[in-house]
């Protein structure tokens, strides 16, 4: 059975001071021994040390929210792999939508920085999904297709083991509208299907698909419920442990029954 992963990824937000508040209020509800239930927050990289130590001894891993793909050098404004592990990064997300539409980022960068971090000993976070004209003019699959092709462009099976896909879709990210629970299972079925194709139906069955997009407390259960989600990717809601830990719940909830 597949471990659900729950993931906050604060992007641009947070103090060190309510950062760390945060993390502390996780870390507190999240024992080392949790089984059916992996939870992961991305800090902004100015306080992923700070929350690494936080977190330290509980079950909560802490994940950037981006990665630079060369080890080293001239790049002003980067970070490096072996970086995001010096200050106790486990998990990079990848590909997020904001950095594919504000930062211009394209799925040959993605596929490059998905192959460093992997090469390195992170597990990626690769984020995929359609934005809403290309899903009112029925692109979402070829979109999807296309992000997968891209992203993991000559990535072995023993690779993608280190691999989670996050179904993101752009126009559910901080809208307040989430995807329904046939919409979310449809991508994540297709996901699943790209993976058998272009993997193995084994390494299908395992790899783990999150759903990104307004989930919250009220909204969780349901899409984690569904077969082929295997957790969420959260923003808004993963910024208070009031808003977060529910979500978490819900996951364990399922995972127990
Ligand atoms: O982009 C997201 C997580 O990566 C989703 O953000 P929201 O949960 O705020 O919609």
């Amino acid at each position: 059975m597949r471990r659900y992963l729950v993931a906050g990824n604060w992007k641009m937000n947070t103090t060190r001071a309510t950062g760390e508040e945060l993390a502390g209020a996780l870390a507190a509800n999240a024992s080392a021994e949790e089984a059916g239930v992996e939870v992961l927050v991305c800090p902004p990289f100015p306080y992923v040390s700070a929350i690494s130590e936080k977190v330290s001894g509980s079950a909560v891993q802490v994940g950037a929210q981006d990665v630079y793909f060369e080890a080293g050098g001239a790049f002003t404004g980067e970070v490096s792999v072996d970086m995001l592990k010096d200050v106790g990064c486990q998990y990079v997300l990848i590909g997020h939508s904001e950095r594919r539409h504000v930062m211009g980022e394209c799925d040959e960068t993605i596929n490059k920085k998905v192959k460093a971090a992997i090469a390195g000993g992170l597990k990626v976070v690769l984020c995929v999904g359609e934005l809403l004209s290309e899903r009112e003019a029925s692109q979402t699959e070829a979109v999807l297709d296309r992000q997968m092709e891209g992203g993991l462009a000559d990535i072995s099976e023993s690779d993608a083991n280190h691999l989670v896909i996050a179904y993101e879709p752009v126009w559910a990210i901080g809208t307040g509208v989430v995807a329904t629970t046939e919409q979310a299972e449809s991508a994540h079925d297709h996901l699943r299907k790209w993976v058998a194709k272009h993997y193995t139906a084994a390494f299908a069955d395992q790899i783990r698909i999150l759903y990104g997009g307004s989930v919250k407390a009220d909204n969780a259960e349901a899409l984690l419920g569904q077969p082929n989600v295997d957790g969420a990717l959260v923003g808004g809601a993963s910024l208070k442990a009031d808003a977060f830990i529910p979500i978490i719940d819900a996951a364990r909830k399922l995972a127990s029954a």
